[in-house]
């Protein structure tokens, strides 16, 4: 059959506008009724390009009986039902290595914020407070630390790398040690965040993950510990890390990712020891070109040849 594109959302511009050129495309929410949409031309569409925000639910798998793959901008595909996508044998792709320095920049400098109070130091001098009341108070020493890594993946490993230009020790949580990697593997997630001053979690979403930053972890990592997130919000259990910051238990939180994004806990909007960040780990121009860069080979690749050019393993 002939093949069309479906986008689930509006995608950038660099992107969209060159999909026409490859095949004939349309938008989902271009239409006025999307169920209505889907019930009557859902059967037309052969692939389906989304984001990892948006991902792809059931419902909307199920009303594309013809998909044949989904290309997907960003690394991580946790709002795609990876079970619906099986059961239809539909390929998938998505945009890893490209977003990995930009990510991992933005780590460090969340960790670097959170740490040295750096945004906290800026709404102060913004407020008047430095004439007032003198500077801030004498932050926590960032290089020659330890540095935990939950996650030890394309990400991490960047992540790490530069944690040595700050004398950082390193070692590492997953599920199975990488033996081909310089750093001590920990079994141990509790383990990890007892040694450890900083935690950055740097694994993908999945059911495996939930919640796996427990109040019990986030006690281990305690009052003079930091974690950072730049990876998914479903990680960290959000309830229990407001509480360990509330009780005093935790020593800060750099955040790009939230458990229901946009949605930021106010406990977290409220605390000076809490850096908040819109999930822009990715968000550089140069970052975005060559993610929809990205997609599009795939697109290409798949209308072409039938075969992916980042598959994800399913
Ligand atoms: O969060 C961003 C991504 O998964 O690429």
């Amino acid at each position: 059959m002939s093949q069309k594109i479906l986008q689930a959302c509006p995608l950038p511009p660099p992107l969209a506008a060159k999909l026409p050129s490859l095949c004939q495309t349309e938008l989902l929410s271009d239409a006025p009724d999307q169920a209505a949409f889907l019930r009557e031309r859902g059967g037309e569409f052969t692939v389906l390009i989304t984001t990892g925000t948006q991902g792809a639910d059931k419902a909307l798998i199920d009303a594309l009986p013809n998909l044949q793959a989904i290309c997907s901008l960003g690394v991580g595909y946790d709002a795609i039902d990876l079970d619906a996508v099986r059961a239809r044998g539909v390929m998938l792709s998505n945009t890893p290595d490209v977003l990995n320095d930009c990510v991992a920049d933005l780590a460090i400098g969340l960790l670097i914020d959170v740490v040295r109070g750096i945004s906290a130091s800026d709404r102060h001098v913004r407020r008047g407070d430095w004439p007032r009341v003198g500077p801030t108070m004498p932050s926590t020493r960032v290089s020659g630390k330890r540095l935990g890594m939950l996650g030890m993946g394309r990400v991490g490993q960047v992540i790490a790398r530069r944690a040595i230009g700050f004398n950082m020790e390193i070692r590492y949580h997953t599920r199975t040690a990488k033996s081909e990697l310089p750093w001590q593997h920990e079994p141990s997630l509790i383990d990890l965040a007892q040694w450890c001053d900083f935690l950055i979690v740097a694994c993908p979403g999945s059911p495996e993950t939930f919640h796996l930053v427990s109040a019990e972890v986030l006690k281990a990592l305690g009052p003079n510990g930091y974690l950072v997130n730049i990876a998914r919000g479903s990680v960290v259990d959000e309830q229990a890390l407001v509480a360990a910051l509330e009780s005093g238990q935790l020593g800060g939180a750099g955040l790009d990712v939230f458990e229901n994004e946009p949605e930021v806990p106010a406990p977290l909007l409220s605390n000076e020891r809490v850096v908040v960040l819109p999930h822009v780990g990715s968000a550089t121009r140069e970052t975005r070109a060559a993610m929809c860069e990205l997609v599009l080979k795939n697109v290409e690749r798949f209308l072409t040849k039938r075969s992916l050019v980042t598959p994800v393993e399913l």
